[in-house]
C-alpha cells in the first residue's frame, strides 16, 4: 500500500505542490489527472524518492520512504517522463545495467525481454527503437526488481494505437497481479478503459488535489457530455435517439454522437434501446472532453468532494 500524507515540494524556495494526500491499495489503480504544469511529475518525484518533500511523508507498506529509503525504494518501480533509458546501449544491455544495480541475475532480463515482446530488438540500441518499444523497454526496466508499487508518469503519451493497447493491457494485468499502480495522464478519455477495475482519480490543479473520487462516481457526475457510438446503422440510431429527445448527430465513419446529461445513468439505456431495435453497437465512448471542462464541471460542485 502506498500512502502519501500531506506532501509539499518544489524547486528552490517555491513549493509547486502543496499538502497533497492520497493512498493506493493493492489491486487498485490511482490516476492523477491534471493539465500541463499542474504538478504531476513533481508529485511522482517525491513519491519515488527522487525529490525530497518540504513537508509530509510517503509510506510504502508503512515504511517511510524518506526515513528508510533503501527498503522502501526497492518496492517501487518508476516509469519517468521521457523514459530515461540509455540510447547508446542495446535493449539487453540497458536491462542488464539496471539488473546489476539491483543485484538481479541475467535470467530476469531474458524473462522481461520475452514478456515485453522485445526479442527482435534485443541487440538494437534503445535510441533506435520506436517510441512504443522504448516505452516497453522503460516499463520492463521499471519492473525488473518486481516492485510492489508502480508509478508511471504519462505512460500513454506519444504512443500509437497498438502501443496504447498493449500498454493498457500490461497495466491491467499488473493491477490483477496485485500491484499498486499510480499513473498520471492529461487524457480524460483514457480513464474509461479502467472502469472495470478498482480505480480512483485525483484531479490536481496548480499543485493542489482539488477532487478525489472513485472513477465510477466521477463519470456519473460528469454531466452534459457527448458520447461517440459506433454502429452498423447510424441513420436508424439517430432517428431512434431523436425520438427519445436526445441531441444527436452523425459522427465520423460509422458513428453517431449523442449528448447525455448523466453518463452512467443514461448510456446503458441508450445501448439497450438501440440493440432492441436491431442496431448493433460496436463501441461506446465519451468523445475527447477537454480536461478543463471536466474539471470545471466536477470542481464546480465544490471542493472536498466525497472520497
Ligand atoms: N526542475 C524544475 N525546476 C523548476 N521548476 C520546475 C522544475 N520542474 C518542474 N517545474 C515547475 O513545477 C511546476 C509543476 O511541474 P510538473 O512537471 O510537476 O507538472 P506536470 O503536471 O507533470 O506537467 P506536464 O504534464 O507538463 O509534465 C511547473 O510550474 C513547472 O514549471
Amino acid at each position: 500500500m502506498l500512502t502519501v500524507e500531506g506532501i509539499s515540494a518544489g524547486y528552490g524556495e517555491r513549493d509547486v505542490i502543496r499538502d497533497l494526500s492520497f493512498s493506493v491499495k493493492e489491486n487498485e489503480v490511482y490516476v492523477l489527472l491534471g493539465a500541463n504544469g499542474s504538478g504531476k511529475t513533481t508529485t511522482f518525484r517525491v513519491v519515488t524518492g527522487v525529490l525530497p518533500p518540504s513537508k509530509g511523508r510517503v509510506l510504502v507498506n508503512e515504511v517511510d520512504l524518506w526515513l528508510e529509503p533503501g527498503s522502501a525504494k526497492r518496492k517501487i518501480g518508476y516509469l519517468p517522463e521521457g523514459e530515461r533509458i540509455y540510447p547508446d546501449l542495446s535493449v539487453y544491455r540497458n536491462l542488464l545495467f539496471f539488473a546489476k544495480v539491483y543485484d538481479i541475475n541475467g535470467g530476469r532480463v531474458d524473462e522481461l525481454i520475452k514478456e515485453f515482446g522485445l526479442e527482435r530488438y534485443r541487440n538494437v540500441n534503445a535510441g533506435n527503437l520506436s517510441r512504443g518499444f522504448r516505452k516497453r523497454l522503460a516499463l520492463a526496466r521499471a519492473l525488473l526488481h518486481d516492485p510492489e508499487v508502480l508509478v508511471l508518469d504519462e505512460p500513454f503519451s506519444n504512443l500509437d494505437v497498438p502501443g496504447v493497447l498493449s500498454l493498457r493491457d500490461k497495466i491491467l494485468e499488473m493491477i490483477r497481479m496485485g500491484k499498486v499502480v499510480l499513473f498520471s495522464t492529461h487524457i480524460f478519455t483514457e480513464l474509461q478503459h479502467f472502469e472495470g477495475v478498482k480505480c480512483r482519480v485525483g484531479i490536481i490543479n496548480d499543485g493542489e488535489l482539488v477532487v478525489e473520487d472513485k472513477l465510477d462516481n466521477l463519470l456519473s457526475r460528469v454531466s452534459n457530455i457527448e458520447i461517440g457510438i459506433t454502429t452498423d446503422k447510424p441513420e436508424l440510431a439517430i432517428n431512434l435517439l431523436k425520438n427519445l429527445g436526445y441531441e444527436v448527430r452523425r459522427d465520423e465513419g460509422s458513428g453517431i454522437a449523442v449528448r447525455v446529461s448523466n453518463y452512467n445513468a443514461e448510456v446503458p439505456g441508450i445501448i439497450k434501446t438501440l440493440v432492441a431495435e436491431g442496431v448493433n453497437v460496436y463501441q461506446v465512448k465519451p468523445k475527447e472532453t477537454p480536461l478543463e471542462s471536466i474539471f470545471v464541471k466536477v470542481s464546480g460542485e465544490g471542493r472536498g468532494l466525497s472520497k
